[in-house]
């Protein structure tokens, strides 16, 4: 394993979409063109539940990523590491070394979620959502790719009328190591007035901006070719110079169609007029609030994945929803932005791209079939709980299995 780390491994290329061409066998994201090394059939998976419905939606998805690749001949070995809530009740902390030394280690990184009320009140450094900040610096996964695809299948989920919502394709793609969530001076204070006060930094340097910029350049190239920079440049200087970075990087890319807007605009059009939009770039915490708002656009969050990839090293997949604690418990989770994370962990953290495939298609298949939880329910489609929905996704790989065998 040490000589696969020790060189850009075969991963990551950016086509996010299963129909298009599949990934080369050297890393064009970062423009390095080092041979490959030899594909491991063997593959490391760090899993990482957390809290709330976490271990519920990962738990369905190991299932998935484990019959999938037994039907390519791929091996798992899962290890589950403890992070968020779960970590602080018995270790103390949000993010133990263990646990972040665990995901170095690994070929991928597996999370369903971490926060829940119980926690809501601790201290900054024993929050859950610490933990997940930790992680993520850790492992240097600074670009976050969420795709918010709206599926024939799903489109009357959508609160938007079907005109507005059929047909939307966009990807996101958020900085996620940097600007607000990590910029210092933060904390809290008194003011002259001897009131208290709570303050934080947005800062981006120029490199940050930068290889984000790259790898969202690269996307939309893969994609529809068009670029729009999101940002607050009429008032923010953190937002100034990302706009005159991404805008000085335009030159590299001619064939991508570059645009900015206003995250207000931004917010606004994502509803007026969601089609658009192509690949959208932007910082940390713009990022985390458009995609919430995007994943509506498709029916519900608990259908869109993420992808957190960095230089080198493991990368990060996760749905982008939360820990759900409405509904933590009770078998009514959607499972499938996690199996769908899955997915993405097979094509950009391993190179298998067969796989991959694979459990998309059987989303579909299950979605054809008409099975629901209740955040995409419709009428005349069968209510299913999570389980029973991950039970539906795995008899959907084993029937393409059979399709293929008596093909
Ligand atoms: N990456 C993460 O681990 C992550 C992301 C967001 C929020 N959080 C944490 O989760 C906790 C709850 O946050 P929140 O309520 O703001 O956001 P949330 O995403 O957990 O839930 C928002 C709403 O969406 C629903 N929902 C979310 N995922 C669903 C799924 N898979 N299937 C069906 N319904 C689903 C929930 O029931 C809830 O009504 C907080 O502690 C927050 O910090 C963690
Ligand atoms: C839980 C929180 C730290 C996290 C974020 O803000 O990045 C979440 O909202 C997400 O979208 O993954
Ligand atoms: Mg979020």
């Amino acid at each position: 394993m040490a000589a696969v780390r020790a060189n850009v491994r075969p991963f990551k290329t950016l086509d996010l979409y299963p129909t298009r061409s599949a990934p080369p066998r050297t890393c064009t994201r970062f423009r390095c063109s080092v041979a490959a090394p030899p594909r491991p059939r063997s593959y490391s998976v760090t899993l990482l539940p957390g809290d709330g419905i976490g271990p519920e939606v990962v738990s369905v998805a190991k299932d998935v990523l484990s019959v999938a690749g037994s039907h390519e001949g791929i091996e798992f070995r899962f290890r589950v590491m403890p992070i968020g809530g779960v970590a602080i009740d018995s270790v103390g902390v949000p993010l133990p070394e263990e646990t972040l030394a665990a995901a170095k280690e690994s070929d991928a990184v597996l999370l369903g979620a971490i926060g829940g009320y119980k926690w809501d009140g601790n201290e900054k450094h024993l929050k859950p959502e610490t933990g997940l900040l930790q992680l993520r610096a850790g492992l240097g996964v600074f670009a976050n790719l969420r795709p918010a695809a709206v599926l024939p299948q799903l489109v009357d989920s959508s609160t938007l009328k079907k005109e507005v919502a059929e047909g939307v394709d966009i990807m996101v793609v958020r900085e996620l190591t940097g600007g607000i969530y990590f910029g210092k001076p933060r904390g809290f204070g008194t003011n002259d007035k001897g009131e208290d006060t709570g303050f934080n930094t947005e800062v981006y340097s120029a490199s940050e901006i930068d290889r984000l910029a790259r790898v969202a350049f690269e996307v939309a190239r893969k994609r529809r070719g068009k670029l729009c920079s999101v940002d607050k440049a009429n008032v923010l200087e953190a937002s100034m110079l990302w706009r005159k970075r991404v805008t000085m990087l335009a030159s590299e890319f001619s064939d991508v169609q570059l645009s900015h807007m206003y995250v207000d605009n931004a917010a606004m059009q994502l509803i007026r007029d969601p089609k658009q939009f192509d690949t959208i770039v932007t910082n940390n915490i713009f990022g985390d609030i458009l995609s919430d708002e995007a994943s509506m656009l498709t029916g519900s969050i608990g259908m869109l994945p993420s992808a957190s990839v960095g230089e080198s090293g493991p990368g990060l997949f996760e749905p982008i929803h939360g820990s759900a604690p409405d509904i933590a418990g009770q078998d009514k989770a959607n499972p499938l932005a996690t199996v769908l994370s899955a997915a993405m962990l097979l094509r950009y953290g391993l190179g298998e791209e067969k796989a991959a495939k694979r459990i998309e298609a059987a989303v579909m298949e299950t979605l054809n079939r008409g099975f629901r939880t209740g955040d995409i329910i419709s009428t005349g489609m069968t209510l299913v709980g999570c389980k029973r929905m991950g039970e539906e996704v795995l008899s959907s790989i084993d029937s393409q299995k059979a399709l293929t065998a008596s093909l």
